[in-house]
């Protein structure tokens, strides 16, 4: 999917969430699980019913990997059943030297057909070069991320500034805004401004809202740019917003919430 494409769908819609698929068996209501596809059947409900409220989908490929055989072939199969309208993320996080990478980039981009993927930089660049060859695909890099351990080594010191500020800059220079984004957790609002300096014109993928605490309205005050710029993810309070029957009815109703705010500080148009 192309930059106008995306940004297409975020102002048609009126909406830049992007639904976390991180699906536990140990999470989902009771009278699924014992559903012979309980992983695919679940995210099958949820796409049906956020599809409506948002313009992207974030699969861990972790809450899959952890299941084996099966979870590997329900993640290939809700990354098909997806809509292809909807920017399709496989967070797997890989990166490794450059003839690794390739065979990463080509599972998640030729076997599965994701749009993106997450990537942790600190392999170097010849580790992040394969992913960035693809045309149309993206390569979204860790840059600042949301948890507790963002302070040992990406807050730390590096020469002039942080070290998530040399990866922002580095890595900025081996891609482009047509193909690279960050990954900037919502918990460090307070860093957004900075970012937006380093990084003026990527798009950033935000997770940490709902669960993890972040504000929407402070990432999009702080980080917003006239394409809009931003996909923020929710995953446990979208997908979990009821864990009995109608779970699916209430992940549309969170999805629909979290769309609803995001209008109202989405700029006329692109
Ligand atoms: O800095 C990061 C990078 C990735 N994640 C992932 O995003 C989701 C967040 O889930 P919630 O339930 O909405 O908290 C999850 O897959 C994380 O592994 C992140 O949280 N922070």
């Amino acid at each position: 999917m192309t930059r106008q494409q995306l940004t297409e769908q975020i102002f048609s819609k009126g909406t830049y969430l992007c639904v976390g698929l991180d699906t536990d068996l140990t999470k989902i209501p009771v009278h699924l699980r014992q559903h012979p596809d309980a992983l695919f059947e679940f995210n099958r409900q949820i796409i049906d019913a956020t599809k409506n409220y948002c313009v992207s989908y974030k699969i861990n490929t972790a809450f899959y990997e952890a299941y084996g055989v099966k979870g590997w072939e329900a993640m290939e199969r809700t990354v098909a059943y997806i809509p292809k309208t909807h920017f399709t993320i496989a967070d797997a996080k890989r990166g490794d030297i450059g003839n690794t990478s390739t065979q990463y980039a080509r599972a998640f981009f030729e076997a599965m057909d994701f749009d993106a993927i997450t990537v942790a930089p600190y392999m170097g660049e010849d580790s992040v070069r394969p992913f960035l060859e693809y045309a149309h695909k993206w390569t979204i890099v860790l840059g600042l991320t949301s948890n507790a351990g963002a302070k040992d080594f990406e807050l730390q010191q590096a020469g002039e500034g942080f070290l998530y500020e040399k990866v922002l800059t580095t890595v900025g220079s081996w891609g482009n805004p047509d193909n690279l984004m960050f990954v900037v957790g919502a918990t460090q609002a307070d860093a957004f401004a900075n970012i937006r300096k380093l990084a003026p014109q990527n798009f950033y993928l935000v997770p940490g809202v709902g669960a993890q605490g972040g504000s929407l309205a402070d990432i999009s005050r702080e980080a917003m740019i006239s394409d809009c710029g931003l996909l923020v993810n929710a995953s446990r309070a979208v997908i979990y917003a009821s864990t009995a029957e109608d779970f699916a009815v209430q992940a549309g109703a969170a999805a629909q919430t979290y769309a609803a705010e995001m209008r109202s500080y989405l700029p006329a148009k692109a």
